[in-house]
């Protein structure tokens, strides 16, 4: 059995309940609101992903629920208790939050050993989480030398130390090359699949694509949407179909009239909703209009990510002051 498989067992027995919740919960620092208002709950059993551009708030939601920020007003708690009332909290929740803030100085495995004591958690805990994050062979080197994926599996390490029901890990593929992108998503798999909360944040659909099977979508502090990777799909399958003509403007004219909607690029490339293919063909036939291009698009998870995003981007390149 895993050395991580003991918290669906627990978790029935009623002791644990790894439900993390979140209501009203908003955080200004001075004028910036990182988080406004934001509800949303997190269930046993499933990675979740927490997505959302640069600036989303989602640093700042986990660290107000791991009790680290104080929140503005509203509350953030895991089995309806406030993290800092936790005793020995890596027993009971998990994090990765910054791989990078950990003191160089350490081996791994020193530094796991002081997690374990401080937290009354057996120190042979140590060697089955190195072993279970691929560390083992670099457990007594100091950690000032390890690659950023090192940490992140240093990071992921700590995390498992004290077999917790609730897992948070913040942006937990950075730095991670293919086979570690791979070792990381059937991790979580698997803890979900043992009865645990998985909850995962990134800023990049296609990482949570095939990694969490639901999503919390925020922007700006904000929720957009709370939904299963399959209805959010689902939001991008609506199928547009771009056409390139010798006359736009006219073709423009001709698909608004019969109902479509037209969305014209600078370049001259026409995006059409609402008609299909053999629609827009026979209007610009009738109307004489020459086409160079037809093709019908479906909408990928990523273009949904961007509309639904879109208006809340707060980096964007070119965006000027
Ligand atoms: N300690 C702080 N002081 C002032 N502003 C802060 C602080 N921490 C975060 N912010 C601001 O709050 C907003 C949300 O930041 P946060 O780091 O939570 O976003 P994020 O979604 O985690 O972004 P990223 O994907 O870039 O990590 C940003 O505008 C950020 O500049």
């Amino acid at each position: 059995m895993s050395s991580v498989g003991r918290c669906a067992g627990r978790a029935g027995r009623g002791t644990v309940d790894p439900v993390i919740e979140i209501n009203h919960l908003t955080k200004r620092y001075g004028r910036v609101a990182a988080v406004s208002d934001l509800s949303f709950t997190v269930r046993a059993g499933h990675v979740t992903g927490f997505l959302g551009p640069n600036g989303a708030g989602k640093s700042t939601t986990l660290r107000m629920l791991l009790g680290l920020h104080a929140p503005t007003s509203g509350t953030a708690t895991v089995a309806g208790r406030d993290c800092r009332s936790l005793r020995r909290a890596l027993r009971q929740v998990g994090a990765l939050l910054d791989a990078g803030d950990v003191h160089g100085g350490r081996t791994a495995r020193d530094h796991l050993r002081f997690l374990a004591r401080s937290n009354a958690i057996a120190v042979g805990r140590v060697t089955e989480v190195l072993n279970e994050v691929g560390l083992a062979g670099a457990a007594d080197r100091r950690i000032g030398g390890y690659s950023l994926g090192m940490r992140q599996r240093l990071g992921i390490a700590g995390a498992l130390l004290g077999d917790p029901p609730v897992l948070l890990f913040d942006e937990p593929l950075n730095g991670l090359d293919p086979e570690g992108v791979l070792f990381v998503r059937g991790l979580f798999r698997r803890l979900a699949a043992e009865g645990r909360t998985v909850f995962v944040s990134s800023h990049l659909m296609g990482e949570m694509e095939h990694t969490a099977d639901r999503l919390i979508v925020v922007g700006r502090g904000r929720l957009l949407a709370d939904e299963t990777v399959a209805q959010f799909a689902a939001r991008g399958s609506r199928q547009c179909v771009e056409v390139r003509a010798d006359d736009p403007s006219g073709l423009v004219a001709v698909l608004t009239a019969a109902g479509a909607q037209v969305v014209q690029s600078p370049d001259g490339l026409l995006r059409v909703t609402a008609l299909d293919a053999v629609e827009i063909a026979r209007a610009a036939a009738e109307r004489g209009i020459l086409l160079h291009e037809l093709a019908t698009r479906t909408g990928s998870l990523e273009q949904a990510f961007m509309e639904l995003t879109g208006s809340s981007i707060e980096y964007a390149a070119g965006a000027g002051a």
